[in-house]
């Protein structure tokens, strides 16, 4: 019988007997998995092989996971440190144990959260102490990570060890799970008749070459069929970050809504963030606790004369017969100062003052997806820096109905059909109206946005004589609604879940 290369090779090496996987016959052939795969699943066709195939668990060590196999958990060296210093007897100083343990950065945190919760001893207002009964040998933990070292990577070495502990040292990072297809083959009657008959290489050709292009040699050439069932090695390519994807999406949404684009500095004048904004400048988020100031330069050179006068007017005297202004010292320099921009509304104020693309007549709709910076506290829901969709409709007679309307026909478009809003205050808008959405796994109600309608003491020093409804969104939260997951540093820095990057499906 006349069979191409790769299911020869695979047919005179596969056994009547035994089963054997793909990735032993692609070691015995010397061909690739892939071509392998093929092979098998040709022959299987022609009834010459039979194929069976069972998902595999594997259980690997991380470099980390490997590092304590062949030391210690740095808890247990925290242990036996404190131990040392005599912390069975009473407690002894933190930055004592810690110093003579040796533990270093990151690891001494890792010692710290797995020391109490291990039984080790406790840690409290700087003190740690060491149980005695506690028993580094017997940690559960610490023995798993040596069973694993010493096995070959097979699920099997673990059918030892408990479940929380393998879930435990995969919540520590400490070891990677990963399940795979095994595909075995055994030859069947069939192809033992065609093998004793005797198998004779066919000229099939599973690939074209730059040599079988130049030589012609393709014209005659009799090409191998594509399998597409065939395993193939698993490429990690680059693509563009769910974020950015979905800020793309935004914008595609927001112009398909009849919005313009807006553009501006990163940092800016307070002047633009903050004054225009009827923001007053004793506001707590004025202080140097909440902003990023530059340092070089510190502060801006051009502002529009007129307009600063009008701004500092409304400030001190309020705007219309009955208006009140803050009453609170204005000073030109403090709103002259440069800072990262804290949100957005920063190029709301420069478009709707006519400098950018001069005076703008109703109606308009203007958006931007850019970023924003804040002093905040890192946690699952804050970041240092992130995207806002900021936006604003300037039209003759605007209601809560137009935004409520807004936001509802947004957010539809990303599946989001449960918004709800609450009575909110900002300096700059009367009303004002913080978003909720609904948190798909975890049901939880999660802030997505801050919106209102803007107030004549803001509108009037810009020159605006209709009505102004804006918003401020957060892109990230948006995705955590679309893709579920809870903690935004899994998307965003050093800590991010590339697995999640990856594997998130991209719905458009
Ligand atoms: N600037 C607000 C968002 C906002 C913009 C415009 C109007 C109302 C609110 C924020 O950052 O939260």
């Amino acid at each position: 019988m006349q069979l191409p290369h790769a299911q020869a090779a695979v047919i005179q090496t596969v056994s009547a007997d035994e089963a054997q996987p793909v990735d032993a016959l692609a070691r015995a052939t010397d061909l690739p998995v892939e071509t392998v795969t093929g092979a098998v699943f040709e022959l299987e066709e022609q009834a010459l092989v039979a194929v069976t195939e069972r998902v595999e668990e594997s259980i690997e060590l991380t470099d980390e996971g490997v590092a304590y196999a062949d030391g210690d958990l740095p808890e247990v060296t925290l242990y036996r440190a404190a131990l040392d210093a005599g912390a069975d007897d009473e407690p002894v100083s933190m930055g004592q144990v810690i110093g003579s343990s040796g533990l270093e950065g990151a690891q001494v945190d890792i010692a710290l959260s797995n020391y109490a919760r291990k039984g080790y001893g406790v840690i409290d207002s700087g003190e740690i102490t060491a149980d005695l009964d506690a028993d580094p040998d017997a940690d559960s933990e610490a023995t798993a990570l040596e069973t694993l070292a010493a096995g070959d990577g097979d699920a099997t070495d673990a059918t030892d060890i408990d479940d929380d502990t393998i879930e435990q040292l995969e919540r520590r990072g400490l070891l990677e799970r990963s399940e795979s297809t095994v595909r075995e083959a055994t030859l069947t009657d069939e192809g033992v008749t065609v093998l004793m008959e005797g198998i004779e290489e066919s000229q099939t050709v599973g690939q074209v070459t730059p040599e079988l292009l130049t030589s012609g040699e393709w014209e005659d050439a009799e090409f191998s069929a594509y399998n597409v069932e065939a395993d193939a090695e698993r490429i990690e390519g680059g693509k563009v970050h769910i974020l950015r994807q979905t800020a793309n999406r935004v914008k595609d949404v927001l112009v398909g809504m009849g919005f313009q684009e807006m553009e501006g500095p990163h940092a800016d004048a307070d002047f633009w963030i903050n004054d225009c904004l009827f923001m007053p400048q004793d506001h707590p988020a004025r202080t140097h606790w909440d902003r990023f100031a530059l340092e070089n330069p510190t502060h801006i050179d051009d502002l529009p004369e007129d307009l600063v006068e009008r701004v500092e007017r409304a400030h001190r005297e309020g705007v219309g017969d009955d208006g009140e202004g803050y009453h609170s010292p204005w000073d030109e320099d403090f709103a002259r100062a440069l800072a990262l921009r804290g949100h957005t509304t920063s190029l709301s104020a420069r478009y709707l003052s006519g400098t950018e693309i001069g005076e703008l007549e109703p109606p308009q709709r203007y958006f931007s997806v850019e970023k924003v910076y804040r002093n905040d506290t890192l946690d699952p829901t804050h970041l240092l820096e992130f995207f806002q969709i900021e936006g604003w409709v300037m039209a003759d007679d605007l209601s809560v109905r137009d935004l409520m309307g807004t936001f509802e026909e947004f957010y539809a478009q990303f599946g989001i059909t449960d918004i709800e809003f609450k009575p909110h205050y900002n300096p700059y808008t009367e009303p004002s109206f913080e978003l909720f959405g609904t948190h798909p796994t975890t049901g939880e109600l999660v802030e997505i946005g801050n919106s209102g309608l803007f107030r004549e003491e803001m509108l009037e020093p810009l020159g605006v004589e209709c009505d102004v409804m804006a918003w401020g969104l957060a892109l990230e939260r948006l995705l955590m609604l679309m893709y579920g997951f809870e903690d935004i540093r899994d998307i965003h820095g050093t800590l991010c879940d590339l697995e999640l990057l990856r594997e998130t499906e991209v719905t458009y």
